[in-house]
């Protein structure tokens, strides 16, 4: 554990150090549970040593995957073994994912480039958010238990995707629309994670009400472009899901009600802005936009 760390598992707080304690705990069991689910699995379903890539996921990597989980529970304990479980399940998505690339029938190889993008996004927003501002660090940075919204909007994703390829094999592989939604995925990463990284501090991922003494406004960097960097990001990071998928009413309905979320969240957003930085924020209003199209944010006349 850091030197300097505050760590305090009972509020849900970590370290101020990096990598704090939380950062490294999760990333060695983010890249050794995916690196013991993938090889072993490899050569099991390359060499047919079982029938075929439903199998494999089966009788390989889930049992790995439990076997790891067991030595998790058995040599962590608290927070320390809630953040594990959580950063080995996504490191197992990621892997998962893989073998679902390399070795599943070619109509659901999209979706393990989704699982991918998936897993990958919400570890590295609790690996962003330890680096960029360790004190907020909770297990809610894995972002998993997001909203009920989120949940019923990703287990629409998954329906449409098999009913399509069931009915409709052909579609889902139409031309190279999941090759932009794949451009589109890491365009809304690289945004979302340097508009976290350059917030630093002032970057948490619930909207302050009341402004904390370290609360400075960011102008610089990314921000220099657009005020929600981050909204941005994923913004088109969740259409480019929906891209790799080819899904085409997620697609609709997905554009539509991220578009609604993120005009309801500047508002309110901004308007707590403006009571903390006042002028300043009205004059960076008035020389930035906010980088979602069609949206103002909350505008003093
Ligand atoms: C989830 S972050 C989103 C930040 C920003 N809307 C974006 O999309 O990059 C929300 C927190 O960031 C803070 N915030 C937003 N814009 C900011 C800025 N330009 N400078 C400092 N803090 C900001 C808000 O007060 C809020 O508590």
């Amino acid at each position: 554990m850091c030197a300097n760390s505050q760590r305090n598992p009972a509020a849900g707080t970590t370290s101020d150090c990096w990598p704090c304690y939380e950062g490294r705990l999760s990333l060695y069991c983010f890249v050794i549970t995916a690196t013991l689910v993938l090889i072993p699995s490899v050569p099991q379903i390359y060499y047919g040593i079982v029938p075929n890539v439903w199998g494999a996921v089966l009788w390989g990597p889930v049992l790995y995957y439990a076997l790891i989980n067991m030595i998790i529970r058995f040599v962590l304990r608290n927070s320390d073994y809630q953040v594990a479980i959580r950063a080995s399940f996504l490191g197992f998505v990621e892997a998962v994912s893989v073998l679902v690339i390399c070795f599943a029938p070619t109509s659901w190889q999209q979706f393990g480039v989704y699982g991918c993008f998936m897993a990958f996004f919400h570890y590295s927003e609790f690996l962003v958010i330890a680096y960029a501002n360790p004190r907020t660090l909770t297990l809610d940075s894995f972002m998993l238990n997001h909203s009920v919204h989120y949940g019923l909007a990703a287990a629409a994703s998954w329906i449409e995707f098999s009913l399509e390829v069931y009915f409709l094999p052909d579609f889902k592989r139409y031309g190279y629309i999941w090759v932009l939604g794949m451009a589109l995925c890491t365009f809304g990463e690289l945004i979302r994670k340097s508009a976290i990284i350059t917030a630093g501090r002032s970057f948490t991922h619930l909207v302050q009400n009341e402004k904390h003494s370290d609360h400075k406004l960011i102008t610089h960097g990314i921000y220099a472009y657009c005020r929600h960097p981050s909204y941005v990001g994923w913004f088109w990071w969740s259409i480019g899901t929906q891209l790799i998928l080819i899904n085409p009413i997620c697609i609709c309905v997905y554009t539509f009600v991220s578009w609604l979320f993120f005009h309801d969240r500047i508002y309110v957003e901004e308007y707590s802005l403006l009571n903390f930085f006042q002028s300043d924020y009205v004059r960076y209003q008035k020389r930035v936009p906010t980088g979602l199209p069609f949206i103002k944010g909350y505008l003093i006349e």
